[in-house]
Parts: C-alpha cells; structure tokens; sequence
C-alpha cells in the first residue's frame, strides 16, 4: 500500500515535469501512448528490454512503437489500441522492474507523444546506384566465407580491414603502384563484373579491393574516396547486414541511404566525387521511411530503430595512373587549390552564396535573437544626424540600430530575406524605416542620396578585396558630397575584447590540429570559437539551437559555417582611403574595426 502511494506521488511529480519540460500532458484516461517515467536512453533502457517485459508477463499484444529521446531517463511507447496499451499499463506499472535493483516501473497516459522524425528533403545523389538483392542468399555465404577472417588482425580503430590487389594506405589514403600485392582480388567476384553487364553497366574489371568488417557499433566516418589514387566507379558489395550509409554535400544536403544486405552499391559522377559518405558507429539504425509530401518524394528518419548485425563489405575500386580531371572541384585532391586572399569573383561569389547568405537565410531567426541594443558607438555616431537627413543602415541585420525617430528618413538595406524580414518586425512601432532587399555590390539605389551611411559588421563578408572595396565604393556611391559614414568590421587581433574565452585559448594551444573545408577549390581553416583568430580568411561555426525546431535535416549536426575576412589594424581605413573616403575617425571598440569617414 505504502508501495503504491509511492507510485502515485513519483508519477504527480514526473507528469508536472513532462508538461513544463516538453508540453506534454499525462491524462488519467487511458489512450495508446504511454510515457514510461523512469527508464530511458540515459538509463540505458533499450528497445528490447520493453520487449521482453511485454513477453514475459504472457501479452500477447503487437509491439509498440518506442520512442527513445536522447539523454532523457524517459521514454514513449505508442500501442496499436487503447486496449492493449491499457493492459500494458495495468501488468506493468508499480510492479514491473525498471532495472536490477528491482526499481519499480511507473507509467503514465499521455495525450501525445514527441515528434522525433526528421525529413530530408534532399535527392539521392546523382550517380549513386543500389542494386538490391545483387547476390542470392546462398553467394552471400560463400563471400563471407571466402572473407571473413578471425577478429584479431588488421584492427582500426573503428573496424578491420584488408587489402587486395594494392594495399591501401591510410596515412595518405591511397596505393602505392610501384608495390602491388601477391594476393590479387579473388576469381570468385568475377561473378559481379559479369553480373553488372546485365544491368547495363560495363565496368571492366576493377584491380583494388578493401575488405571491412564492421562489428555493431563501428562504422566509418564521412570521407571521399580520394580521387587521384582511384578511377570514376566505386563498388561496394555488402554482406551480413543491413546499414544507414550517410550522404553529405559540401553545399550542406545530406541523404541517409539504407545499404541492404547482398546489395550492390555502384558510386560514380557525383556520389563518386562531389559526396562525402560514411557511416556511424551505433550498435543500431534508424527506420527510414520514404514519403510524399507536398507531391514530391522525402525520407523520413523515423524514431524506429533496427539493430545492426556483423557486416562486411567489399569495396572494389580501379586504380588510376595520371592526376584526376573530373568536374567536381570541391572535393578533388589534383584540382589546384586556390589562396582565398586573392579569390576569381565567381569562386568568391560562390563561397558567399554558400557560406554567408544561404547561413544567414537559415538563423535569421535564432541570429536575431541574439542580437538587441545598438553598440553604444553606433548610437553616438547617430546622435549627429540632424532633422530631415537620410540615413542609410546598409546590411541592417534585424534593424536593431534603427533609431526611434520620426524627424527623418531611414532605409534599412538587408541581403538576406530572413532577416529583412526579422527588421520589418522588429521597426514595427519604432519610428521609421523603409525596408529594402538589397546588395552591397550591386545595390540599386540612387547616387547621393545619403547624408549618413553606417555599415556595421558586414564588409568582413566579402571574400576578396576587390569586392569588399566595392562594397565600400557603393558607399561611397551613395552619399552626397560632405555626407559620413561609419564602418566597422571584426578584428583579427581579439585580445582586447570580451570575446576570447581563456579556457579555450588554452585548450587550442594545446592542440595544434586545425579542421579546413576545402569550398569550391579554397581551403579554409574552421575557427574555433572563442580563440584568437590565426587566419584572415576563415569559416567560423554557427550552432543552431536545435534541429527540430525546423524539422528539417541539412547536416547530421546542427552546426553552420559562416566566412569571414577578419581585419588588420589599418586595413579598413585603407580600403576606405582606396575608395576616395577622408578618414574623420578611426579606433577599436570590442573586437571590432571602426572608421568614421567622409566624402570629400
Ligand atoms: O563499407 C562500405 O560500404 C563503405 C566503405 C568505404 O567507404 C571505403 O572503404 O572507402
Ligand atoms: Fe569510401
Ligand atoms: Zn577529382
């Protein structure tokens, strides 16, 4: 009796906490969704586990669905009926064991259960192929004969590997050709060469194999074949299991693939050279589910899993004598790499697409968020402008330096529509500003329109200094004669602001390995945040607070790279002298480069 009080009291206490913490309600009135309150993915509750509670107290009832959020000591389960969920509920709550303690389990109705599935809107990518049911059952058991080997040799640190024909080299990722091996890749795959002619794919014989074995929880992280060891088709025939092969493009897409048993998957074009793929090291698989949404095709990674079993692959690939000449920039190691201090204009305007405007695009809003009061040197700056100007916020962000005044006339310029539109919001009641989508290099306004200008923080977005001088000319451009302008840009040197983080500083003294992304043929170095800048050019991460707020997956993690071209003392102030601005001002406000300048 005391036992059961227990029970009830923990379940009040947990339902208030459920409700404050994700809005779902406990109800008293039996539904199909049962919370389980005090096991989850943190106590190491897994599927099977509930599983075999449903079998061992004789239900004989169709398994529910279970959903397990990560790092929650909860979890849901969804019955087909409220019957069954209702029969679950009264074998198993107070009285079935939560672990080996001998903790007693307690459950709760709820009227909903969260939304774990992720959509990928994107399309497999081009060139990637999977044949299904390659091989039959019987020529699976045969490979796995012919290759599997005992556990103990050739570990990496995530799997076992071995190589035929040419070993490859994982320091460098590729084969040495002056050194082939004796052992060449069994007669027994000739079966498969044969076999693709069948599909219309003659692909010759290929001279390469790696072999891995993945025992659940391995896997192998996102990589390229590197291109100039190996020709334009990569086979990788699976045996054993099935697996969730993750797809990623440079541009941010990402695609799961589930790689089925017996499966062949052929790689060429773009799934050769243009995609990352890779698999995670988990001891199960998501359930993917292909969908229609708004008449065009998604996957959906649902909340379902499936355990993975021991699988082996071979990869088979054709070595290649001479550089790679594919189209596919990003990603090639023969293409030449290009310094961003001295970008083509398209390869620059490439990378801004990417990594400036397609970023601030997706966190206009949790960007806006951030960012409130209007730096105290910008609101000095503004005391100056007197009744009846024109002022221009050029890349006005969310507008938060748009003054509550009604004496004069502001335009508020913005690139990215997201946050034009947080601006729009934003101004609503405050004063007065027109809003308009506009390009600093290409912006269709008047000449000399302006008396006052300011530009603050969005010069350092242009990725060479041809256009981040035309971005200054436009300014320029737009002032009347006599008419001033403040510009600030971030600084290289953050010694003296706010922004450096000591215990990060140190860890990043510590380490000296640097993450580069290599965009569109230009290597740059990925900031870690809160350090001293080393680079002038560089990709600095932007974490999403969460992905499902969007319900969207563009990457497995949630982190965006946003460019910058951090500045040199002086060099503002020259861009601006470059333009034909008399320099009025010129100082360092918290990690930022500002120059007050006039049109003579
Ligand atoms: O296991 C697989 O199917 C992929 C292996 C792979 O990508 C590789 O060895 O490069
Ligand atoms: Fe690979
Ligand atoms: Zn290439």
């Amino acid at each position: 009796m005391d036992e059961e009080k227990k029970t009830e009291r923990k379940r009040r206490r947990f339902a208030a906490r459920l409700k404050s913490s994700k809005g779902i309600t406990c109800s008293e009135v039996p539904g199909p969704n049962i919370v389980l309150c005090n096991a989850g993915q943190a106590t190491g509750l897994e599927k099977d586990a509930i599983f075999d509670l449903i079998k061992e107290h004789g239900l004989s009832i169709p398994l529910p669905k279970f959903i397990a959020e990560k790092g929650e000591s909860h979890c849901f389960l969804v019955f087909d009926k409220t019957e069954n969920a209702q029969l679950f509920y009264n074998t198993c709550n107070g009285k079935a064991k939560a672990d080996e303690n001998g903790t007693p389990l307690y459950l709760n109705f709820v009227e909903k259960v969260p939304n774990t599935e992720i959509l990928c809107p994107h399309e497999d990518p081009k060139g990637l192929l999977l044949l299904n049911d390659f091989i039959s059952m019987e020529e699976e058991k045969q490979f796995i004969k012919l290759f599997d080997w005992d556990s103990e040799s050739n570990n990496l640190k995530n799997r076992q590997v071995r190589h035929f024909g040419y070993e490859f080299r994982y320091g460098s990722n590729d084969v040495d050709l002056n050194n082939p091996l004796i052992e060449k890749i069994p007669e027994e795959c000739d079966v498969l060469w044969e076999r693709l002619k069948e599909h219309g794919l003659d692909v010759g014989v290929p001279d390469q194999l790696t072999v891995n074995k993945y025992c659940p929880g391995q896997g192998i992280p996102s990589h390229v074949d590197k291109h100039s060891p190996f020709g334009d088709t990569i086979l990788s025939l699976s045996l054993g299991s099935n697996v969730v092969m993750d797809w990623k493009h440079h541009s941010g897409k990402y695609v799961p693939t589930v790689v089925q048993a017996r499966s062949l998957l052929v790689m060429r074009d773009e799934a050769r050279y243009d995609w990352q793929h890779g698999i995670q090291p988990r001891t199960w698989d998501p359930v993917i589910e292909n969908r229609v949404e708004n008449s065009r095709n998604i996957k959906v990674i649902t909340s379902d899993t499936v355990p993975r079993n021991t699988r082996i692959s071979l990869t088979f690939r054709w070595t290649r004598r001479g550089p790679c000449e594919c189209k596919y920039k990003t990603l090639c190691d023969s293409a030449e790499k290009v310094s961003a201090d001295n970008l083509e204009d398209e390869l620059a305007s490439n990378l801004e697409e990417l990594h400036v405007h397609q970023v601030y695009e997706q966190i206009a809003g949790h960007f806006s968020t951030t960012r409130h009061k209007p730096w105290p040197k910008v609101v000095q700056f503004m005391e100056r402008v007197t009744p009846g100007s024109v002022v221009m916020d050029l890349g006005c962000g969310n507008g938060k330096n748009i003054l509550k005044r009604d004496d004069i006339v502001q335009i508020a310029g913005e690139r990215s529509s997201g946050l034009l539109s947080e601006c729009k919001e934003h101004i609503r009641g405050i004063g007065r500003a027109d809003c308009v989508r506009l390009d600093l290099l290409n912006a269709m306004l008047k000449d000399e329109a302006a008396d006052i200008v300011i530009c603050i923080a969005v010069i350092h977005h242009f990725s060479s200094k041809a256009r981040r001088l035309q971005s200054i000319s436009t300014i320029h451009r737009l002032l009347r004669k006599g008419g001033s302008a403040l510009i600030t840009v971030w600084a290289k040197d953050q010694t003296k602001s706010n922004y450096l983080c000591k215990s990060k500083q140190d860890q990043q003294n510590e380490t000296q390995a640097e993450t580069q992304v290599t965009v569109g043929g230009v290597n740059l170095p990925v900031h870690e945040n809160r350090t001293q800048f080393k680079h002038q050019d560089l990709l600095v991460p932007w974490k999403l607070r969460k992905v499902s707020d969007k319900k969207l997956a563009n990457a497995p993690d949630n982190t965006l790279l946003r460019y910058y071209h951090v500045f040199e003392e002086n060099e503002l102030d020259e861009l601006c002298k470059e333009a034909n601005f008399a320099i009025e001002d010129s100082f360092y406000e918290e990690g930022n480069w500002c120059v007050v300048c006039k049109k003579k």
